[in-house]
């Protein structure tokens, strides 16, 4: 059977049949050991910092990316109106998510000018590029857009559950993705990235799915990187 017919057979969507199916590519992502050590406060604050200044240089790799998403949805989209509005939400966002990386850069006294994306961050940002090829399918892009947005959530939102001890000068790092509103768009995200499976051939949900796969070791390699630098 087909993986849209299993989806469709069990009644939940195609987002939760991918991530049923690799569940330990997904823990590896939202549980890696960096991300132990913020909930067990734990963490190596220069971990902390060299994440901090990396994953500056992506959000500013990441805000094009959302943009070519969204010019796909205005063009592919069979539900333009309503997938422009929550893509540009998105969109919205990231022009406070860069000025929140600067202010924190200042308080922990990084120079972020001086920062130079390291190898897994140069390979997730050339990721990205490629995904802004007008030839990658509007659902392809969306599946990654929706993949790094909520690993993030699920990654943050684990360091602020009850019992976590995750230090108080870096809880406002994990609210920032980790807060229920933040998890109410990736479920907006999720719910267009079903719809759109809905129509999608086999060789689109195929390559959907090594997208979301590719996403997951991708976010492995930029917390190893982080980590890598104590
Ligand atoms: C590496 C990474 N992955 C995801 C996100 C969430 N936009 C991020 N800021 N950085």
């Amino acid at each position: 059977m087909q993986e849209k017919e299993v989806a469709e057979e069990k009644k939940i969507g195609m987002t939760e049949t991918w991530l049923r199916k690799h569940r330990l590519q997904f823990i590896g992502a939202t549980r890696h050991p960096m991300l132990k050590s913020i909930r067990d406060g734990t963490i190596n604050l220069a971990s902390f910092k060299t994440w901090l200044a990396q994953d500056y240089l992506f959000v500013r790799a990441f805000g094009p990316f959302v943009a070519s998403v969204l010019t796909k949805a205005r063009k592919e989209s069979d539900d333009s109106a309503h997938d422009i509005e929550v893509i540009s939400r998105g969109m919205a966002s990231l022009e406070d998510e860069i000025l929140w990386f600067k202010k924190e850069a200042d308080k922990w006294g990084i120079s972020l000018s001086n920062t130079v994306p390291q190898q897994a961050n140069t390979n997730y940002i050339g990721f990205l590029e490629n995904l802004r090829n007008e030839n990658v399918e509007y659902i392809v892009a969306m599946t990654a857009f929706w993949a790094i947005e909520t690993v993030y959530h699920e990654s943050f939102s684990h360091c602020l559950e009850e019992g976590s001890k995750t230090p108080e000068e870096v809880k406002e790092t994990c609210a920032r993705w980790g807060n229920e509103g933040f998890g109410q768009y990736c479920q907006s995200l999720q719910n267009i990235v079903n719809r759109c499976s809905q129509k999608a051939s086999d060789d689109e949900l195929k390559q959907a799915e090594l997208v979301l796969l590719r996403v997951l070791e991708l976010e492995v390699e930029f917390w190893n990187m982080c980590y890598a630098s104590v």
